[in-house]
Protein backbone atom coordinates (compact mmCIF):
# COMPACT_ATOMS: atom_id res chain seq x y z
CA UNK A 1 0.00 0.00 0.00
CA UNK A 2 1.02 3.51 -0.58
CA UNK A 3 2.51 5.78 1.87
CA UNK A 4 -0.55 8.70 1.52
CA UNK A 5 -2.13 11.07 4.12
CA UNK A 6 -5.23 9.45 3.27
CA UNK A 7 -4.65 5.98 4.54
CA UNK A 8 -3.88 4.66 8.05
CA UNK A 9 -0.79 6.38 7.46
CA UNK A 10 -2.17 9.79 8.72
CA UNK A 11 0.15 11.62 10.69
CA UNK A 12 2.62 10.93 8.47
CA UNK A 13 3.37 12.25 8.79
CA UNK A 14 30.93 8.34 20.50
CA UNK A 15 34.67 6.80 20.76
CA UNK A 16 33.11 5.64 17.41
CA UNK A 17 35.58 4.03 14.85
CA UNK A 18 36.06 0.68 16.70
CA UNK A 19 37.54 -1.35 14.06
CA UNK A 20 35.63 -4.48 13.72
CA UNK A 21 36.01 -7.09 11.46
CA UNK A 22 33.77 -10.34 10.85
CA UNK A 23 36.61 -12.49 8.81
CA UNK A 24 34.48 -15.26 6.68
CA UNK A 25 36.58 -17.66 7.83
CA UNK A 26 35.28 -20.11 10.35
CA UNK A 27 37.46 -18.56 13.07
CA UNK A 28 34.60 -16.08 13.25
CA UNK A 29 33.34 -16.68 17.06
CA UNK A 30 31.34 -14.39 18.81
CA UNK A 31 33.85 -13.95 21.82
CA UNK A 32 35.62 -11.61 19.20
CA UNK A 33 32.79 -9.33 21.10
CA UNK A 34 34.53 -10.01 24.52
CA UNK A 35 36.36 -7.30 24.97
CA UNK A 36 33.19 -4.88 24.31
CA UNK A 37 31.20 -6.79 26.25
CA UNK A 38 33.77 -6.24 29.04
CA UNK A 39 33.95 -2.92 28.39
CA UNK A 40 30.60 -1.67 28.03
CA UNK A 41 29.88 1.79 27.16
CA UNK A 42 28.16 4.31 29.10
CA UNK A 43 24.93 5.15 28.53
CA UNK A 44 23.56 6.53 25.28
CA UNK A 45 21.92 10.45 25.14
CA UNK A 46 18.29 10.41 23.82
CA UNK A 47 17.71 11.13 20.74
CA UNK A 48 16.97 14.88 21.01
CA UNK A 49 20.46 14.83 23.02
CA UNK A 50 22.26 13.37 20.32
CA UNK A 51 20.77 15.72 17.69
CA UNK A 52 21.94 18.66 20.01
CA UNK A 53 25.25 17.40 19.87
CA UNK A 54 25.55 16.56 16.45
CA UNK A 55 24.16 20.27 15.75
CA UNK A 56 26.77 21.74 18.16
CA UNK A 57 29.60 19.73 15.52
CA UNK A 58 27.52 20.66 12.85
CA UNK A 59 27.43 16.97 11.70
CA UNK A 60 24.24 15.12 10.20
CA UNK A 61 23.03 12.12 11.72
CA UNK A 62 23.25 8.79 10.25
CA UNK A 63 20.11 6.45 11.15
CA UNK A 64 20.32 3.07 10.12
CA UNK A 65 17.50 0.75 9.95
CA UNK A 66 17.39 -3.22 9.88
CA UNK A 67 14.93 -5.61 10.91
CA UNK A 68 15.05 -7.44 14.25
CA UNK A 69 15.40 -11.52 13.38
CA UNK A 70 16.77 -11.08 9.74
CA UNK A 71 18.21 -13.28 9.36
CA UNK A 72 18.28 -14.03 13.54
CA UNK A 73 18.65 -12.04 16.89
CA UNK A 74 21.96 -13.33 17.24
CA UNK A 75 22.95 -12.04 14.26
CA UNK A 76 20.50 -8.24 14.80
CA UNK A 77 23.05 -8.14 18.15
CA UNK A 78 26.02 -8.42 16.21
CA UNK A 79 24.82 -5.84 13.78
CA UNK A 80 23.53 -3.27 16.15
CA UNK A 81 27.09 -3.46 17.36
CA UNK A 82 28.78 -2.83 13.57
CA UNK A 83 26.35 -0.17 13.14
CA UNK A 84 27.19 1.48 16.45
CA UNK A 85 30.86 0.88 15.86
CA UNK A 86 31.11 2.31 12.45
CA UNK A 87 29.46 5.51 13.76
CA UNK A 88 25.59 5.12 13.62
CA UNK A 89 24.64 8.10 15.32
CA UNK A 90 20.64 6.29 16.18
CA UNK A 91 19.96 3.01 15.09
CA UNK A 92 15.76 2.21 13.53
CA UNK A 93 15.23 -1.62 14.75
CA UNK A 94 12.26 -2.73 13.22
CA UNK A 95 9.67 -5.01 14.88
CA UNK A 96 8.89 -7.81 12.37
CA UNK A 97 5.17 -7.60 11.46
CA UNK A 98 2.82 -9.64 9.71
CA UNK A 99 0.61 -6.22 7.56
CA UNK A 100 3.77 -4.08 7.02
CA UNK A 101 1.79 -1.96 4.87
CA UNK A 102 4.13 0.95 4.49
CA UNK A 103 7.10 -1.13 3.63
CA UNK A 104 8.55 -2.32 -0.04
CA UNK A 105 9.46 -6.05 -0.78
CA UNK A 106 12.67 -5.95 0.80
CA UNK A 107 11.74 -5.20 4.52
CA UNK A 108 8.74 -7.25 4.04
CA UNK A 109 10.16 -10.03 2.60
CA UNK A 110 13.09 -9.59 6.04
CA UNK A 111 9.70 -9.35 8.37
CA UNK A 112 8.33 -12.58 6.85
CA UNK A 113 11.38 -14.61 7.45
CA UNK A 114 12.18 -13.23 10.53
CA UNK A 115 8.74 -14.61 11.49
CA UNK A 116 9.25 -17.64 10.38
CA UNK A 117 12.26 -18.18 12.77
CA UNK A 118 9.77 -17.38 15.07
CA UNK A 119 10.73 -13.82 16.27
CA UNK A 120 8.58 -12.53 18.72
CA UNK A 121 8.72 -9.15 20.94
CA UNK A 122 9.89 -10.62 24.11
CA UNK A 123 13.21 -12.39 22.19
CA UNK A 124 13.42 -8.93 20.84
CA UNK A 125 13.38 -7.35 24.47
CA UNK A 126 15.70 -10.53 25.70
CA UNK A 127 18.24 -9.74 23.02
CA UNK A 128 17.78 -5.74 23.40
CA UNK A 129 18.75 -5.85 26.93
CA UNK A 130 21.82 -7.45 26.76
CA UNK A 131 23.37 -5.36 23.51
CA UNK A 132 21.87 -2.06 24.49
CA UNK A 133 24.35 -1.89 27.58
CA UNK A 134 27.11 -2.48 24.53
CA UNK A 135 26.27 0.21 21.94
CA UNK A 136 26.86 3.81 22.52
CA UNK A 137 24.26 5.25 19.61
CA UNK A 138 20.24 5.53 20.44
CA UNK A 139 18.32 2.88 19.46
CA UNK A 140 14.61 3.36 18.54
CA UNK A 141 11.96 0.85 17.60
CA UNK A 142 10.18 0.40 14.77
CA UNK A 143 6.66 -0.92 14.85
CA UNK A 144 3.03 -0.69 13.49
CA UNK A 145 0.17 -0.07 15.95
CA UNK A 146 -1.63 -2.81 16.37
CA UNK A 147 1.40 -4.53 18.36
CA UNK A 148 1.35 -1.46 20.84
CA UNK A 149 -2.14 -1.78 21.22
CA UNK A 150 -2.01 -5.69 21.62
CA UNK A 151 0.28 -5.29 24.38
CA UNK A 152 -1.02 -2.10 25.88
CA UNK A 153 0.02 1.26 25.73
CA UNK A 154 1.24 2.02 28.88
CA UNK A 155 2.52 -1.59 29.53
CA UNK A 156 4.46 -0.87 25.84
CA UNK A 157 5.97 1.97 26.95
CA UNK A 158 7.72 0.91 30.29
CA UNK A 159 8.77 -2.62 29.20
CA UNK A 160 10.83 -0.84 25.93
CA UNK A 161 11.95 1.95 28.47
CA UNK A 162 12.95 -0.97 31.14
CA UNK A 163 15.40 -2.42 27.95
CA UNK A 164 17.14 0.76 27.31
CA UNK A 165 15.24 1.87 24.20
CA UNK A 166 15.18 5.94 23.54
CA UNK A 167 12.67 6.38 20.69
CA UNK A 168 10.04 5.07 18.62
CA UNK A 169 8.48 5.34 15.38
CA UNK A 170 5.05 4.24 14.55
CA UNK A 171 4.21 4.67 10.80
CA UNK A 172 0.78 3.75 10.76
CA UNK A 173 -0.56 5.47 13.55
CA UNK A 174 -3.27 8.53 12.77
CA UNK A 175 -2.12 11.94 14.30
CA UNK A 176 -5.51 12.29 16.12
CA UNK A 177 -4.37 8.86 17.90
CA UNK A 178 -0.96 9.85 19.15
CA UNK A 179 -2.24 12.16 22.00
CA UNK A 180 -2.37 8.42 24.58
CA UNK A 181 0.54 7.12 22.56
CA UNK A 182 2.75 10.44 23.42
CA UNK A 183 1.37 10.82 27.02
CA UNK A 184 2.54 7.17 28.00
CA UNK A 185 5.69 7.74 25.80
CA UNK A 186 6.58 10.62 27.37
CA UNK A 187 6.42 9.07 31.50
CA UNK A 188 8.37 6.31 30.22
CA UNK A 189 11.38 8.89 28.69
CA UNK A 190 10.43 6.98 25.05
CA UNK A 191 10.77 9.86 22.31
CA UNK A 192 7.98 9.11 19.25
CA UNK A 193 8.68 10.18 16.24
CA UNK A 194 6.72 11.74 13.62
CA UNK A 195 6.56 10.66 10.35
CA UNK A 196 5.47 14.13 7.23
CA UNK A 197 4.91 13.28 3.61
CA UNK A 198 5.53 15.32 0.59
CA UNK A 199 1.85 15.01 0.18
CA UNK A 200 0.84 15.78 3.28
CA UNK A 201 -1.22 18.96 3.75
CA UNK A 202 1.04 22.15 5.41
CA UNK A 203 -1.53 22.74 8.55
CA UNK A 204 -0.86 18.93 9.05
CA UNK A 205 2.67 19.21 8.50
CA UNK A 206 2.88 21.83 11.32
CA UNK A 207 0.63 19.47 13.60
CA UNK A 208 2.81 16.81 13.11
CA UNK A 209 5.90 18.66 13.90
CA UNK A 210 4.87 19.92 16.74
CA UNK A 211 3.97 17.03 18.11
CA UNK A 212 7.08 15.02 17.13
CA UNK A 213 9.59 14.33 20.12
CA UNK A 214 13.27 13.68 19.21
CA UNK A 215 12.81 14.46 15.66
CA UNK A 216 10.58 15.12 12.50
CA UNK A 217 10.81 11.63 9.92
CA UNK A 218 10.57 13.66 6.24
CA UNK A 219 9.39 10.20 3.93
CA UNK A 220 11.32 11.76 1.05
CA UNK A 221 8.46 9.94 -1.33
CA UNK A 222 5.04 8.54 -1.56
CA UNK A 223 4.51 5.14 -1.70
CA UNK A 224 6.80 2.01 0.04
CA UNK A 225 9.97 1.73 1.48
CA UNK A 226 12.47 0.74 -0.80
CA UNK A 227 16.11 2.25 -2.50
CA UNK A 228 15.06 4.41 -5.55
CA UNK A 229 17.52 5.37 -8.19
CA UNK A 230 17.01 8.95 -7.28
CA UNK A 231 16.01 11.03 -4.12
CA UNK A 232 13.55 12.94 -4.84
CA UNK A 233 14.21 17.26 -5.89
CA UNK A 234 10.79 17.88 -3.97
CA UNK A 235 12.39 16.96 -0.45
CA UNK A 236 15.14 20.04 -0.49
CA UNK A 237 11.97 22.37 -0.46
CA UNK A 238 10.34 20.30 2.04
CA UNK A 239 12.80 20.64 4.22
CA UNK A 240 12.68 24.12 4.56
CA UNK A 241 9.04 24.38 4.63
CA UNK A 242 9.20 21.92 7.90
CA UNK A 243 12.32 24.15 8.95
CA UNK A 244 10.33 27.45 8.61
CA UNK A 245 7.65 25.41 11.04
CA UNK A 246 9.77 24.37 13.88
CA UNK A 247 13.35 24.67 15.34
CA UNK A 248 13.31 20.13 15.60
CA UNK A 249 15.53 18.10 13.88
CA UNK A 250 14.12 16.55 10.73
CA UNK A 251 15.59 13.33 9.44
CA UNK A 252 14.81 11.95 6.09
CA UNK A 253 14.37 8.82 5.26
CA UNK A 254 12.69 6.32 2.29
CA UNK A 255 15.31 5.58 -1.09
CA UNK A 256 18.09 6.43 0.55
CA UNK A 257 20.92 3.49 -0.43
CA UNK A 258 24.01 4.85 -2.06
CA UNK A 259 27.04 7.68 -0.48
CA UNK A 260 26.18 10.18 -3.42
CA UNK A 261 22.31 9.85 -2.22
CA UNK A 262 23.54 10.66 1.59
CA UNK A 263 25.42 13.46 0.71
CA UNK A 264 22.96 15.10 -1.58
CA UNK A 265 19.86 14.95 1.54
CA UNK A 266 22.61 16.11 3.77
CA UNK A 267 23.60 19.04 1.62
CA UNK A 268 19.98 19.94 1.43
CA UNK A 269 19.86 20.90 4.59
CA UNK A 270 18.34 17.42 6.77
CA UNK A 271 19.68 16.86 10.56
CA UNK A 272 19.74 12.84 9.62
CA UNK A 273 19.89 10.60 6.73
CA UNK A 274 18.23 7.40 7.29
CA UNK A 275 18.55 4.15 5.65
CA UNK A 276 16.44 0.70 5.87
CA UNK A 277 16.30 -1.67 3.06
CA UNK A 278 19.62 -1.35 1.78
CA UNK A 279 20.77 -2.20 4.80
CA UNK A 280 17.52 -5.02 5.63
CA UNK A 281 19.29 -6.05 1.54
CA UNK A 282 22.61 -6.99 2.67
CA UNK A 283 22.28 -8.87 6.23
CA UNK A 284 18.64 -11.02 4.86
CA UNK A 285 20.69 -12.10 1.90
CA UNK A 286 23.96 -13.12 2.55
CA UNK A 287 25.44 -16.33 2.30
CA UNK A 288 26.00 -16.41 5.74
CA UNK A 289 25.17 -14.08 9.02
CA UNK A 290 29.32 -13.42 8.95
CA UNK A 291 29.16 -12.54 5.64
CA UNK A 292 26.52 -10.13 6.38
CA UNK A 293 27.93 -8.44 8.84
CA UNK A 294 31.25 -8.09 6.85
CA UNK A 295 28.94 -6.42 4.18
CA UNK A 296 27.33 -4.64 6.53
CA UNK A 297 30.56 -2.30 7.90
CA UNK A 298 31.53 -2.03 4.65
CA UNK A 299 29.03 -0.65 3.47
CA UNK A 300 27.94 1.59 6.41
CA UNK A 301 31.21 2.79 6.45
CA UNK A 302 30.39 4.35 2.74
CA UNK A 303 27.71 5.48 3.54
CA UNK A 304 29.10 7.33 7.12
CA UNK A 305 31.87 8.74 4.96
CA UNK A 306 29.31 10.89 2.91
CA UNK A 307 28.16 12.48 5.57
CA UNK A 308 29.38 15.85 6.54
O1 LIG B 1 13.92 1.40 3.35
P1 LIG B 1 14.25 2.81 2.95
O2 LIG B 1 13.67 3.17 1.59
O3 LIG B 1 15.75 3.09 3.07
O4 LIG B 1 13.49 3.80 4.00
C1 LIG B 1 13.82 3.82 5.41
C2 LIG B 1 12.86 2.88 6.06
O5 LIG B 1 13.25 1.55 5.72
C3 LIG B 1 12.67 2.90 7.57
O6 LIG B 1 12.75 4.17 8.15
C4 LIG B 1 11.32 2.25 7.69
C5 LIG B 1 11.15 0.88 7.78
N1 LIG B 1 9.80 0.61 7.69
C6 LIG B 1 9.10 1.81 7.52
C7 LIG B 1 7.74 2.06 7.34
C8 LIG B 1 7.32 3.39 7.17
C9 LIG B 1 8.24 4.44 7.20
C10 LIG B 1 9.65 4.20 7.37
C11 LIG B 1 10.05 2.87 7.50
Amino acid sequence: MALSPNTSFLHLSSPKPKILSFPIKPTFRAKSFAPMASVGVSPALSISETFSLLKEKKKVAFIPYITAGDPDLSTTAKALKVLDACGSDIIELGIPYSDPLADGPVIQAAATRALARGTNFDAILAMLREAIPEISCPVALFTYYNPILKRGVEKFMSTIENVGVHGLVVPDVPLEETKLLRKEAAKHNIELVLLTTPTTPTERMKAIVEASEGFVYLVSSVGVTGARASVSLQVQSLLQDIKEATTKPVAVGFGISKPEQVEQVAGWGADGVIVGSAMVKILGEAKSAEEGLNELEIFTRSLKAAIP
